[in-house]
């Protein structure tokens, strides 16, 4: 059901893909079914060239016959399409559960436009149930940790299930910052940026122009106003 509702919004932001576009591929699950339908209609864009946030994301676009082009060498995109952790009704949106933030985050920042794409559980009033992923140098890890905390964060180093620590595709660690119900998120990105160590962090606040979310098999776009 939960699945259901993931492929149905991956495949509605599929529809905003036109030939020759640069397209930014975000990571996840719900990502997963959208570069299912990239691979099933690659042949509509014959110029589109495709861009991965991760080595997941490279792996499973390369699987579906997607060529994934080289970010070093690009500073714009057209389009991103991202799934989503959270997302409150004014579009913000914590991201980083599959550990790729940092290089979303990047995608999203040289995107023109971002679209997010959910099931309906990850709506949300207020962002904080789930953790603030901050991916550190792990040369600062026990620094960044005791900076966070002074925030309001319970830090978790995030480890694998085989209970080794987690690394990011940078080789880096992530601290998953339980913050609670955040008052005010503004505030929090800018205090998180600003620890030296913290390479980037979850949140994503003004990066989604438009959300497709699916729930019970309908699945509902909105646009951010004013974008
Ligand atoms: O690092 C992972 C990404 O930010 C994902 O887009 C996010 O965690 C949502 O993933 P999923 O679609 O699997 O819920």
């Amino acid at each position: 059901m939960q699945d259901d509702d993931k492929k149905l919004a991956a495949e509605a932001a599929v529809a905003e893909i036109a030939d020759g576009m640069r397209v930014g591929l975000g990571s996840g699950s719900t990502v997963a079914f959208a570069i299912a339908a990239v691979g099933r209609r690659l042949a509509e864009w014959p110029s589109a060239t495709f861009f991965s946030t991760s080595q997941r994301t490279t792996n499973a676009a390369r699987a579906a016959g997607i060529p994934i082009a080289r970010f070093a060498d690009q500073t714009e995109l057209d389009l991103v399409i991202d799934g989503v952790d959270e997302i409150d009704p004014q579009f913000r949106a914590i991201k980083g559960g599959g550990g790729a933030m940092l290089r979303e985050k990047i995608l999203a920042s040289a995107a023109r436009r971002m679209v997010a794409i959910a099931d309906g559980t990850k709506r949300v009033a207020t962002l904080g149930t789930a953790p603030v992923p901050v991916e550190i140098l792990p040369f600062a890890r026990s620094f960044v940790a005791v900076r966070t905390t002074a925030l309001g964060a319970d830090p978790v180093l995030r480890m694998t299930v085989a209970g080794k620590e987690f690394r990011t595709n940078q080789g880096n660690l992530i601290l998953d910052c339980h913050f609670g119900p955040i008052a005010d998120p503004a505030r929090l990105a800018i205090d998180l940026q600003a620890i030296p160590g913290a390479l980037g962090h979850g949140l994503f606040l003004t990066e989604i122009a438009a959300a497709y979310i699916a729930a019970d098999g309908i699945v509902t776009k909105m646009e951010r106003a004013g974008v």
